[in-house]
């Protein structure tokens, strides 16, 4: 995938289809700082490393070592991902809705949060990896359907699912 910026700083990513030998432009933020001139801050981004197969293969490197590839089949994956997000879930359970950022949360807890969502990630990427599933590639594929599901001349504003939009 090749990624740049056209001149509205939209972060473009040009993705190929393998299968019928197609090429893509898509727009990866429909409201960038670019586009959103009078916001108050600027939307959080990640760091630019590690990418995903970065982290199939560290946690590929970890697996190895420890000769775990026998626990490690599909369904057990996505057992272990499950109840990771379940960690996730317990850390937002009883509490309030809270703002962009948890203004109001610990550091002990926003720690707590970084340590699960890791982990479902970690669990996530291996399993596609045990699926033969190129993440990285079948996201940027999701994502152009999604576009085309939802475009914004009906979903603006809306969050309806689109078998309920009107023609
Ligand atoms: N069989 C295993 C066990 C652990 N891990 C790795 C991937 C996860 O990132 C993390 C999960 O470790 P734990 O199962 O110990 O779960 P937690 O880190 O969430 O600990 P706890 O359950 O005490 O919160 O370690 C792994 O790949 N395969």
């Amino acid at each position: 995938v090749d990624l740049k910026t056209n001149n509205t700083n939209q972060l473009l990513a040009k993705a190929g289809d393998t299968e019928t030998g197609t090429s893509f432009t898509i727009p990866l933020s429909e409201n960038g700082a670019a586009g959103n001139p009078g916001a108050a801050h600027r939307r959080f981004t990640f760091s630019e490393e590690p990418n995903m197969e970065d982290i199939r293969r560290l946690q590929a490197e970890f697996t190895d070592e420890r000769d775990w590839n026998q626990f490690h089949q599909p369904r057990n994956l996505l057992l272990a991902l499950i109840g990771e997000v379940g960690e996730v879930a317990e850390l937002f359970q009883w509490r309030g809705e809270t703002a962009e950022g948890l203004p109001d949360w610990k550091a002990a807890e926003r720690e707590q949060l970084e340590h699960e969502l890791s982990d479902v990630l970690i669990y996530l990427l291996e399993l596609a990896e045990k699926c033969h599933v190129d993440l990285p590639q079948a996201v940027l594929r999701k994502m152009a359907l999604n576009r085309l599901k939802y475009p914004v001349s009906k979903a603006y504003g809306s969050a309806k699912k689109y078998t309920e939009f009107k023609d």
